[in-house]
């Protein structure tokens, strides 16, 4: 028995659109709920939200029987935080900051077994083998792996060209907010000179053989970036959700009654 078919890297690489969602509240009881909605992909954010590795694993463990996809997104492309990740169960990393080609194939080795590359062979008593009960998982498991860097600064964007070369990078994430703030726009995406980036990224991101995945909180900025070529598209993030929702029921009542 091979390891488990990665949906997502499929639909990507078939050129299908992903709706996704942030998955914010480190609560597998929280994103149980989230994946009722039928997201296509969903963000277990260890970047900006209280994660640690058994709160990833225990939403990972409710996601297995649902139709939204798991996407780790880890602070940031450490050796060993991959590793624990993919025995957790991850199939599908993000990894924010990529600036350079060398980064990338250095995360897409940090994902894979010998001899393409270096992770580590404990699968015997991980999750991601189902306990030793996925036989062929250690032999199948590479083919499955989804890469998706994160493209957020000037940097990154100077080095797109090369990081699209990198075989084994399945998507290139364009980082609105972190791009706004390097490019002197601190909480704008929409100021002139960084949507004009963001629409060029996006662009030869989606002229290449990689899926380009961008955020986007209203409809009408997720529907522009749509056009502009994102193929994966986050459209909320729940703890934004959750807090706008309240807040509105609050203020109807207060306000009236
Ligand atoms: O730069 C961005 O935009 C992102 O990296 C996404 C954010 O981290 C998102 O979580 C909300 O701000």
């Amino acid at each position: 028995m091979p390891a488990p078919i990665n949906a997502f890297k499929a639909a990507l690489a078939k050129g299908d659109m992903q709706y996704g969602c942030w998955a914010g509240f480190a609560d597998a009881y929280a994103t149980e709920v989230l994946a009722s909605a039928r997201f296509d992909w969903l963000v277990i954010d260890g970047e900006h939200a209280p994660n640690d590795l058994r709160s990833i694993t225990a939403q990972l463990a409710v996601l297995s029987s649902k139709h939204s996809h798991p996407v780790v997104r880890l602070p940031m492309g450490e050796d060993w935080a991959i590793k624990q990740v993919l025995d957790a169960g991850a199939q599908t990393l993000l990894i924010p900051m990529v600036e350079s080609a060398d980064q990338a194939c250095a995360l897409v080795r940090a994902m894979r077994y010998p001899p393409h590359g270096i992770r580590g062979s404990g699968a015997a008593l991980a999750r991601a083998s189902n306990f030793s009960t996925i036989p062929d998982y250690i032999a199948t498991a590479n083919a499955q792996m989804c890469l998706v860097v994160q493209v957020e600064t000037m940097d990154g964007i100077a080095a797109l060209d090369e990081i699209l070369k990198v075989e084994g990078v399945d998507g290139v994430f364009i980082g609105p907010s972190d791009l706004a703030a390097d490019m002197g726009h601190m909480g704008d995406s929409s100021a002139a000179p960084v949507a004009r980036t963001i629409k060029d990224a996006l662009a030869r991101i989606a002229a290449s053989d990689k899926a380009a995945g961008i955020l986007a909180l209203d409809h009408g900025t997720a529907q522009t970036y749509a056009d502009w070529g994102a193929q994966f598209l986050a459209v909320g993030i729940d703890v934004v959700m959750l807090a706008q929702t309240a807040r509105a029921t609050m203020a109807k009542w207060r306000d009236e009654g």
